[in-house]
């Protein structure tokens, strides 16, 4: 099904809650902004963007059942339910909406946990969620300013905010966020900026 941006719009937005809606729309402007900034594609970027928490809001039951039966990353499992909605949203912008952009399936799919090798495109969607401007948590602004010269530097930033949180509420972590996070220290080193 290939729909207009509005019709995209209007599709997506009724999936959730119209705080998190107003998140998305942040999410949308920070990764345009990012995408410009960097030289991504901003058309991917906000089409990334507006489907990112697509099946945030859906039931736990029918994610478990997507990740089980569609032969998705059935690992996520294990790990707690903020990390599934990332791959069934990849899932539903492909089986749903008819994209059949991997780079923005992928921006999609590792939006939460980030990868090993992130795509600039990756990057950028991560990290606008990270910062879009209705984010508050204790850290932001130091990764909105980190954001204004390097993706990189700032998206170690937002991993490292919220391993720390996770580790404070000794909560499981799902390794890809750190090997992700470990990944990007080393493009800093090679690039020098550490
Ligand atoms: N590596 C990880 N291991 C376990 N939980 C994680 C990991 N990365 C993110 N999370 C969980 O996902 C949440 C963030 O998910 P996200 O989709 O960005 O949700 P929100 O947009 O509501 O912040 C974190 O607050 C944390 O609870």
């Amino acid at each position: 099904m290939k729909l207009t941006r509005d019709e995209l719009i209007q599709s997506v937005s009724a999936q959730m809650p119209e705080k998190r809606w107003r998140h998305t729309e942040g999410v949308m402007q920070s990764a345009v902004l990012l995408a410009k900034r960097y030289g991504a594609d901003p058309v991917k970027a906000e089409l990334a963007a507006i489907l990112h928490d697509v099946a945030k809001y859906w039931p736990s039951e029918r994610q478990e059942q997507l990740l089980r039966d569609k032969g998705l990353n059935d690992e996520l499992l294990l790990y707690d339910k903020p990390l599934w909605h990332a791959e069934i949203g990849a899932y539903v912008a492909e089986a749903e909406y008819g994209i059949d952009d991997e780079e923005i399936l992928n921006a999609i799919r590792y939006h939460t946990s980030g990868r090993v090798g992130m795509t600039l495109l990756e990057k950028i969607i991560c990290l606008a969620d990270y910062i879009e401007p209705g984010r508050d948590f204790p850290g932001v602004d130091h990764i909105r300013r980190l954001a204004e010269t390097s993706v990189e530097a700032a998206l170690v930033a937002g991993f490292d905010s919220t391993i720390n949180l996770l580790v404070a509420r000794r909560q499981i972590i799902y390794p890809l966020t750190v090997l992700s996070r470990n990944d990007l220290v080393k493009q800093l080193e090679l690039e020098g900026e550490l």
